[in-house]
């Protein structure tokens, strides 16, 4: 279980704001922070990296405490057992992709892991060859293997794939879903996407106002009925539809499916 309860006064373009946050996350949830762009949810996912420290508030992960104000708590990022994707894949230039993700293994930890995840991400072929030699989709792959390979207690994903083209963005999807599926990481992901994010997650927070508000059900959040059209696309000269197949809403994978005509 994660627990936050986060104050943090932002100075915004339009002048101060006060988030307030307070969260219960179960272990294993997969949670989508969307809102307005400059709302702060760039800001909370920092404040629960340790980048940014919170005004006041607390925060705890499956037991341990991160930040408490009051008791003055405030452990380092690095012993913080966080993975993160962000927009920029941050990957070392001087390694290989097996590197990359091998780096970010603890030190008895097997190096068939970098085998699995390698084949999970779709890189086993390009195992060998340094980031310079990828394309954008593919270091984007790494940096979430790497994220994984270490096992968080926590995947923090911002914005990860709204750098990367449809086709590939689709792809990419799948394999986060087949990731949180196997690995059962607890992650929060900022997405702008309301396809992602019903595809995606289990539980949406809006953040508006300072103020986030959890919802139980994303497709319900984003009022969507079967047959309702999430996201309509243009690349190049295709139109790319995506429809909601099925209302359930409450979990992505079974209950929600897409297609796209
Ligand atoms: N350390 C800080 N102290 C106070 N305010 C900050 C700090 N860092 C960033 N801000 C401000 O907080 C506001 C919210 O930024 P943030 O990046 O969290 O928003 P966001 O919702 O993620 O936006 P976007 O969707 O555009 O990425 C911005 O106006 C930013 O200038």
């Amino acid at each position: 279980m994660i627990q936050l309860s986060l104050q943090k006064h932002l100075h915004t373009a339009d002048g101060d704001l006060l988030l307030q946050l307070d969260l219960a996350l179960k272990q294993g949830g997969f949670i989508s922070l969307y809102g307005a762009s400059g709302t702060g949810k760039t800001s909370i996912l920092r404040m629960l990296a340790g980048f940014m420290s919170p005004d006041s508030g607390t925060i705890h992960v499956e037991g341990s405490c991160w930040f408490d104000k009051n008791k003055k708590i405030n452990v380092s990022p690095q012993r913080r057992n966080v993975g993160m994707v962000f927009q920029d894949y941050a990957l070392f230039p001087n390694m290989t992709v097996r590197e990359n993700i091998a780096f970010a293994l603890k030190r008895h930890d097997p190096l068939s892991i970098v085998d699995e995840l390698l084949e999970l991400s779709g890189l086993t072929n390009l195992a060998l060859r340094k980031p310079q030699g990828l394309s954008g989709g593919q270091k984007q792959r790494v940096a979430l293997a790497r994220a994984i390979a270490q096992r968080p207690a926590l995947l923090l994903l911002d914005e990860p794939l709204s750098a990367i083209d449809r086709e590939l963005r689709r792809s990419l999807q799948e394999t986060l879903q087949e990731v949180h599926r196997r690995y059962h990481l607890t992650t929060v992901m900022v997405s702008h996407d309301v396809e992602e994010i019903v595809r995606l997650s289990d539980k949406v927070v809006h953040i508006a106002n300072g103020k986030g508000i959890q919802y139980d059900s994303p497709a319900a959040f984003f009022e969507l009925q079967k047959g309702d059209v999430v996201d309509v696309r243009k690349e190049g000269d295709k139109t790319y539809v995506t429809v909601l197949v099925e209302n359930g809403g409450l979990s992505v994978g079974d209950k929600v499916k897409f297609e796209r005509e």
